[in-house]
Parts: structure tokens; C-alpha cells; sequence
């Protein structure tokens, strides 16, 4: 007789599951407090055109389009037709929010690992560590990069101006600054053993220093980032949340980010994205 399989922790397979799971890890983003700059329960951070609120309503209108993404990635559609369900996604977002750009960084990327993980999902099995990101450049990245630039979109002003990849170049490479500095964090950070949401502040942090974030530079310019940058970086050097006073520091540099205005949507995004490969990739 042979031996069965051993099936680690379900993960989730089917779109509308996976759908659910992506809107969960933006709710999950949104509960993270305290996030330098962003938008959480808490408050509206950097930011007066958005709150709590607003980032519900957007999270709820996307999982019929994550949905979308999961089926079309399980299909193998190209990223023509990921890009016409990412647009549709964008419209239900301005719809949902009154026009304000609440995820449109995260249908973006998380919608590309949605559409990987419809390709790749397998009942009860956990994939493989690093399965999502390399699909999406073995399949899109060619696709991602020759793909049509907005060219009013401040994040794609920032990344003529200041020369950086933004989206799409983290994309393309399979999700690189996720997979070395967001994931390894979050699990660094459950080592300090203060809490799930304080692994994720962890994360948060993590990204914030590695990260060429389009928000930064778009508000902030060089300076901005570069000051944000440091700051996060200082906040994991000297421990983290492995630190008694961690919840004090990680405020401190909220006020301070909101005194200049920054906001790093972009790290916040990749946040929630680095949960949702956690939730379905066997750790390395
Ligand atoms: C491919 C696009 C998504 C590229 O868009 P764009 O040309 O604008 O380029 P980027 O700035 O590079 O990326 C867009 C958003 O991605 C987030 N981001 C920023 N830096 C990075 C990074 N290094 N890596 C990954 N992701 C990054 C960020 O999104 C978040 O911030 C937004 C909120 O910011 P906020 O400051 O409040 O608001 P703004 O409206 O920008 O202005 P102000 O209020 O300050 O005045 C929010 O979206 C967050 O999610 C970047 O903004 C796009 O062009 C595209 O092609 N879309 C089509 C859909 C598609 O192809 N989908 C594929 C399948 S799903
Ligand atoms: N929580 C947040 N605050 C501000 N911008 C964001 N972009 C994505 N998540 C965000």
C-alpha cells in the first residue's frame, strides 16, 4: 500500500476562496497599527481624503475581481486579460471610494499573485516557498514591462522623474523586496513573540526601509524617502518589535511621518501581499 501524501495546513484553492483570502490580507493590512504615515483604524494618518472607512469600501467592492483573477489565472489567461480585469478593478475602487486611489497598487500586484495562485493552488496543499513570485515572471514579466504607462499617474511621474522601477519592476522580478525583506521579517517579527499584528508592523517597517516606494518620492521627493527610508531602517536595527518600548518607537515615527506628509503606499501594499504568500507558501 503506498503512503499518502502529508497535507500541511488547508490553504485556500478555489477562486472565490482565494478572492476571500486577498480581501482578507488588505482588511489585515488596514488593522496594522502603528504603520508609519497610513491610513489605519486608528487614524487617517498622512492622509485627508481617506480613512478606515474608505479602505473597507474598497477592500469589499475588489473580491468579485480578485475572484476574476483567480479564474483567469487558472484558465492561463495572458496579462492582456488581467490587465482589462485590474482596469475593471480600479473602476469598482473609484466607485466604491468616491475616486480616491485607495488600492490601486494592490490590485496591481496582489491581483497578479491572485491570478498565480489560481494557476498553482492545489487542494490542502501549501505550495512551494517562492512558487507565486516566480510564476508571475516566468508568465508577465515581459508583459508587465512593455505594458501601457499612465503617464499623469503620480507614481509613474515619480518614477520617470527619480529613475525607480516602482510597480512594475517589483512585479516583473517576482516580487523580490517581498520575498528578502517582507516575508523574513514577518517571521522574524513572530519570533519576538508580541503578537501577529506586531509581526506585521515588522514587516511594515521592514519594507518601508527597503523599498523604492513611488508615495514616498511623489510627496516627499528624495529627501522625503530618504528620511523615511532611514527611520525605518533605524526602528528594525535597533531591534524591532523584539524591543520592550517597540509600540512607543513605532508611534513616534507615525507622528513623524505625518508631520511630513509621507504616506508609504507602496510598502503598505506589499505588506498585504507578503500575508498572503505567507498564508499560502510553506515557509523556506
Ligand atoms: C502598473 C500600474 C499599477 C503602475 O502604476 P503607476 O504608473 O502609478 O506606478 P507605480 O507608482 O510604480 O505603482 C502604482 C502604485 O503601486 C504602489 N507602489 C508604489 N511604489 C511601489 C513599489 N516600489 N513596489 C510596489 N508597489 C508600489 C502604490 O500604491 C499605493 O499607494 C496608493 C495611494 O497613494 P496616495 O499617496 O494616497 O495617493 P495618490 O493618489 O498617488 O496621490 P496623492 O493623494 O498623494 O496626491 C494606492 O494605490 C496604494 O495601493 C503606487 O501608487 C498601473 O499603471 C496599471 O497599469 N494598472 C492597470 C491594471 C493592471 O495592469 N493590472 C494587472 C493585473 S491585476
Ligand atoms: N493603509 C494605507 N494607507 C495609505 N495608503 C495605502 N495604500 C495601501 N494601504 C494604505
Amino acid at each position: 500500500m503506498s503512503a499518502l501524501p502529508v497535507l500541511s495546513t488547508a490553504a485556500p484553492c478555489d477562486a472565490p476562496a482565494l478572492a476571500r483570502l486577498a480581501v482578507e490580507c488588505l482588511r489585515l493590512e488596514l488593522d496594522t497599527y502603528p504603520k508609519p504615515g497610513l491610513v489605519s483604524r486608528i487614524d487617517s494618518g498622512s492622509h485627508d481624503d481617506m480613512d478606515a472607512a474608505t479602505f473597507e469600501a474598497s477592500a469589499a467592492a475588489l473580491e468579485p475581481h480578485f475572484a476574476e483573477l483567480a479564474q483567469a489565472g487558472a484558465q492561463g489567461l495572458p496579462m492582456d486579460a488581467l490587465r482589462r480585469i485590474g482596469l475593471d478593478a480600479e473602476a469598482a475602487m473609484r466607485a466604491a471610494t468616491g475616486g480616491v486611489n485607495t488600492h490601486r497598487g494592490a490590485i496591481f500586484g496582489l491581483g497578479l499573485l491572485v491570478a498565480a495562485a489560481g494557476a498553482l493552488a492545489a487542494p490542502g496543499c501549501r505550495l512551494a516557498p517562492g512558487a507565486l513570485g516566480f510564476h508571475v515572471r516566468a508568465r508577465h514579466a515581459r508583459a508587465i514591462l512593455g505594458g501601457p504607462v499612465l503617464l499623469h499617474a503620480p507614481g509613474a511621474q515619480a518614477r520617470r522623474r527619480y529613475g525607480v522601477g516602482g510597480a512594475p519592476a517589483e512585479a516583473s522580478a517576482g516580487f523580490p523586496t517581498l520575498y528578502r525583506v517582507g516575508l523574513p521579517a514577518l517571521h522574524r517579527g513572530r519570533r519576538a513573540r508580541a503578537g501577529e499584528e506586531a509581526a506585521r508592523v515588522e514587516a511594515c517597517l521592514a519594507l518601508i526601509a527597503a523599498l523604492d516606494d513611488t508615495n514616498l518620492l511623489h510627496r516627499g521627493g528624495e529627501a522625503g524617502a530618504r528620511f523615511a527610508r532611514a527611520e525605518a531602517a533605524g526602528f528594525v536595527a535597533a531591534g524591532g518589535v523584539a524591543q520592550e518600548d517597540w509600540h512607543a518607537r513605532a508611534e513616534a515615527l507615525h507622528r513623524a511621518f505625518v508631520a511630513c506628509r509621507l504616506s508609504p503606499g507602496g510598502a503598505a501594499d506589499l505588506l498585504a501581499m507578503t500575508v498572503f504568500v505567507d498564508r499560502l507558501e510553506r515557509a523556506p
